[in-house]
């Protein structure tokens, strides 16, 4: 269990929007602690705050109620000092740029010279299994390659923590599985902490070390489950027993919070 080395401390934490007609709840008494070098994986109905509350992390929305610490620093001094990557779900990449283009662009907003740019942009090309694509533009690679650049880009400035925001709900499933090995290949070499926001059990099931379990909304944790997988794992690891009762569990959690849904 994580202590005061915790990545990512809330506490108490909730947000409620302010709209036009009515108050809307997004978020409400979260608690959690993550430690480095942990995969956790959100999984929620719709709707149910996932995303607010990665955006909160990455300080593009500021909490109504509670705290929360990012490396033991406010979100906004944790993103200053770049201590997260992001990934969002569509790979967000320059049409007009090539894909080491891409990855070197905001070293080049951040002032580093062009040959430190180009070699970090190079080696993380290569961890995601690029090399050879340098020159390519967006529109020549696969969703799934596309989406590797962008994994790059947030490596890229080797920040010790991931946030991963439904990075292949829009990929196949074939090319999803293969995502989900390259992953595991990833984190297994770099021991990010890692955050994954997902709608797939099986996913959630086949990458973290914890999976948290939402209700609709207003989003709170409905069950934080401790995965028993070993580390070592594979696609096939899915198929094993106790896959696939961690991954009842979170269907039974999944079902539980669906009855707040209305209040
Ligand atoms: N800026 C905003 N103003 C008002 N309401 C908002 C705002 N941003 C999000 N919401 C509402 O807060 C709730 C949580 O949204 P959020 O996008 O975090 O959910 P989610 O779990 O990520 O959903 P999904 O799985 O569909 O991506 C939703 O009801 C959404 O409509």
């Amino acid at each position: 269990m994580p202590g005061d080395d915790s990545i990512i401390d809330i506490r108490n934490l909730g947000l409620t929007f302010q709209t036009a007609d009515a108050p809307v709840c997004a978020l409400s008494d979260i608690n959690l602690q993550i430690g480095a070098g942990e995969f956790v994986s959100f999984i929620g109905p719709s709707g149910c705050g996932k995303t607010t509350l990665m955006r909160i992390i990455a300080d593009l929305e500021q909490p109504t109620a509670g705290s929360i610490k990012v490396n033991g620093l406010s979100p906004r001094e944790a993103r200053l000092q770049r201590s997260y990557g992001y990934v969002f779900q569509a790979p967000a990449l320059y049409a007009w740029r090539n894909i080491l283009r891409n990855v070197t662009l905001p070293h080049e907003i951040m002032g580093t010279g062009r040959s430190e740019a180009e070699r970090k942009a190079r080696k993380y090309l290569d961890l995601v299994g690029l090399t050879g694509f340098e020159k390519k533009y967006p529109w020549q690679l696969s969703g799934g390659m596309q989406q590797r650049v962008s994994i790059a880009r947030a490596l890229s400035f080797d920040p010790q923590l991931l946030l991963m925001d439904e990075p292949f709900g829009a990929l196949d499933e074939i090319t999803r599985d293969r995502m989900n090995e390259e992953l595991l290949r990833i984190w297994a070499q770099t021991r990010k902490t890692v955050i994954f926001v997902t709608h797939s059990i099986d996913e959630a099931v086949l990458l973290s070390t914890r999976i948290v379990v939402m209700s609709a909304r207003p989003g709170r944790i409905i069950d934080v489950i401790d995965s028993p997988l070993p580390a070592d794992r594979s696609l096939d690891t899915r198929e094993t027993a106790a896959a696939h009762e961690l991954a009842h569990r979170v269907r039974q959690g999944l079902r539980a919070g669906h009855s707040y849904d209305g209040h």
